[in-house]
């Protein structure tokens, strides 16, 4: 049974779609991130299962039962937001436990699981402390050990690290995971951030305009893009996409119907040679320390690749791009759908 299982869920506001017929499930335990571009639905997704949004039309089953309409109180499931949500006259300890004191926990229960809590997420030290005397990165465990201390089974978060700066955000990221598999926890997380999903999740939905694109592992979103949509929104730079037939292109990357298809190769997946290759002008580097990411020209096709080391490129210089055949992945130029087909040429 799934923990959470969403059946042609849709969210209308008059005119206004935000969320279209979306359908998925979270199996127990699972760290599921709603991934997707600003306003494509995902706080909309999120709030809806919380309960502090209506649900237009569709179904929603959390643990096997009928919470379409149920209040939030009664759908047992923690929140953490974006902006944290703390009270500031509150100090550490307070902030915590107000959950617990609402719902009249005994008070030897809530110091048992304060203790454990503040120990988990590191905050035993700082809990007479008010919010504005605790960093970006410790307000946010404050509203983690919130969240867990209530021991639901199943916790939302909304963009919980998008106001830390880079440094801490990595951090945090592996903290939440990590606690998240330690305590068996189901998750949906929301982040319009690639990297952060692609860091975090078993499962990753990618949504675009109130719709799911695809859903599936990390490495499924990466390996096998089901559009070209997919394919440039998953990746640092994303997948290069490109026409064979504009212009001076005239290597057969396509075995036929080349007009039809568009060809996507991974910046990572193309190597410079002075041999052989498809001519290209290498007009612009970009150095990242470990690897330098380089803009190839291709007729007037810009085309990136990643190459190890660094690189400069003080004026435009000729060289060939190399890539295999298993790199390259084909798409319908009009629907934008993966078509494995096509049969791709080596270069
Ligand atoms: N209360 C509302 N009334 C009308 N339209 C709304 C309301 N809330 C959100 N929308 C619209 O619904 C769509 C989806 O919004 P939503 O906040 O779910 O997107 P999002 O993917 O979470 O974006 P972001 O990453 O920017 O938070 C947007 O077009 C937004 O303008």
């Amino acid at each position: 049974m799934s923990a959470i299982e969403l059946s042609n869920i849709s969210k209308q506001w008059g005119d206004t779609t935000a969320v279209d017929n979306i359908s998925f499930t979270v199996d127990e335990g699972t760290f599921a991130v709603l991934l997707g571009p600003s306003g494509c639905g995902k706080s909309t997704s999120l709030r809806m299962i919380s309960g502090l949004e209506d649900i237009s039309a569709g179904q929603l089953l959390i643990g096997g039962s009928d919470m379409t309409s149920a209040s939030p109180a009664d759908r047992n499931l923690s929140m953490v937001f974006q902006n944290y949500a703390l009270f500031p006259h509150l100090n550490v300890e307070e902030n915590i436990l107000f959950g617990l004191k609402v719902r009249k926990v005994p008070s030897h229960i809530q110091s048992q699981r304060l203790a454990k809590v503040a120990e988990q997420v590191g905050l035993h030290n700082l809990l007479d402390r008010k919010p504005a005397q605790l960093s970006g990165g410790q307000r946010q465990r404050v509203a983690l050990a919130r969240a867990i201390i209530a021991e639901n089974p199943i916790c939302l978060m909304d963009e919980p690290l998008s106001n830390l700066d880079a440094k801490l955000r990595q951090i945090m990221r592996v903290e939440i995971r990590a606690l998240q598999q330690r305590l068996k926890m189901t998750v949906i997380y929301v982040t319009h951030d690639q990297a952060e999903a692609m860091s975090m999740a078993d499962k990753v939905i990618l949504m675009r305009e109130g719709k799911i694109e695809q859903e599936g592992t990390p490495e499924e979103l990466y390996n096998k893009p089901a559009t070209t949509f997919a394919a440039s929104f998953i990746g640092t730079p994303p997948m290069n996409l490109i026409d064979p037939v504009a212009g001076a292109i005239t290597t057969p990357l396509l075995s036929y119907k080349q007009d039809d298809f568009l060809i996507g190769i991974r910046p990572e997946d193309i190597t410079l040679s002075n041999d052989t290759g498809l001519d290209a002008e290498l007009i612009s580097a970009d150095y990242l320390g470990a690897d330098t990411v380089v803009t190839a020209l291709v007729d007037k096709q810009e085309i990136l690749v990643r190459t190890p080391g660094k690189i400069r490129v003080t004026e435009p210089t000729p060289t060939k791009l190399q890539w295999k055949k298993e790199a390259v992945h084909t798409f319908d130029r009009k629907s934008g759908k993966r078509n494995d087909e096509i049969e791709a040429l080596n270069i």
